[in-house]
């Protein structure tokens, strides 16, 4: 359960996601990164969980981020930030959100599927401005093998990162807490693992505010 909000701490979140957002840049190699400055959030997981739908979901902006059916529609590093600045030196944005390409889809030509788990790999590993991975994962699924090796990853490299439990409404009410306890237990001794796990459905709404909450709180 989420810590009780004061109003105060409500009216901030509330303020920072009611502005529209836009997307500044497609990053398809780590040398075309904008400069590293404000803190930044990466929604990560495997290919299709849902991380393009939730990044728009949470801004209210259908379309911004591009979802699909298929796997493997993201293929950058895509950066969204506030309206009104550019991320270039600056001109740096309170905080950048970047939906990356997912991991683990096995139908893309090989070539493919190493450059995007390079990519999501040294990112993940190397910007030190990253304060929060969201590590999305089906909640018809639950955690993977190759989830497993992202959370090892991030643990080595002592990025924080959160569990978010997508397509909440794939799953029946009764299944949830079960899923949620699973999942809790399984990060317990993670190092960097933060200890609070989402749920989220971005087709209703589910669990939004809890996931805007702990993003405002890290822009602070
Ligand atoms: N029922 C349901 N479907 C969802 C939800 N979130 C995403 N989807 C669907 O799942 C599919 C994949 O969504 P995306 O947001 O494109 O997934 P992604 O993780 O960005 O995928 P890649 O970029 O290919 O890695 C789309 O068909 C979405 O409509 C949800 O909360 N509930
Ligand atoms: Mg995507």
């Amino acid at each position: 359960m989420a810590a009780e909000a004061s109003t105060a701490e409500r009216e901030q979140t509330r303020l920072f996601f009611v502005r529209p957002w836009v997307f500044i840049r497609g990053v398809p190699a780590l040398k075309f990164l904008p400069p590293e400055g404000p803190p930044e959030i990466a929604f990560a997981g495997r290919s299709n969980v849902g991380k393009s739908s939730l990044i728009n979901a949470l801004l209210s902006q259908k379309g911004l981020a591009r979802t699909s059916n298929t796997p493997g529609r993201t293929q950058e590093l895509n950066y969204f930030v506030p309206d009104g600045y550019s991320g270039e030196a600056g001109d740096l944005p309170p905080l950048a959100v970047v939906d990356m390409p997912g991991y683990g889809y096995a139908k893309a030509p090989k070539e493919q599927v190493d450059a995007w788990t390079k990519l999501v790999f040294d990112y993940l590993r190397g910007r030190s401005t990253l304060k929060r991975v969201f590590v999305l994962v089906d909640s018809r699924h639950g955690l993977k093998t190759n989830d497993t090796e992202v959370l090892a990853l991030l643990d080595k490299a002592a990025v924080s990162y959160q569990i978010v439990l997508t397509k909440a409404d794939k799953i029946s009410a009764l299944a949830m807490p079960k899923l949620m306890d699973a999942t809790i237990e399984a990060i317990r001794k993670r190092p960097a693992a933060y200890p609070q796990v989402l749920s989220t459905s971005s087709e209703k709404g589910a669990g939004l505010d809890d996931l805007r909450a702990a993003i405002a709180a890290l822009a602070a």
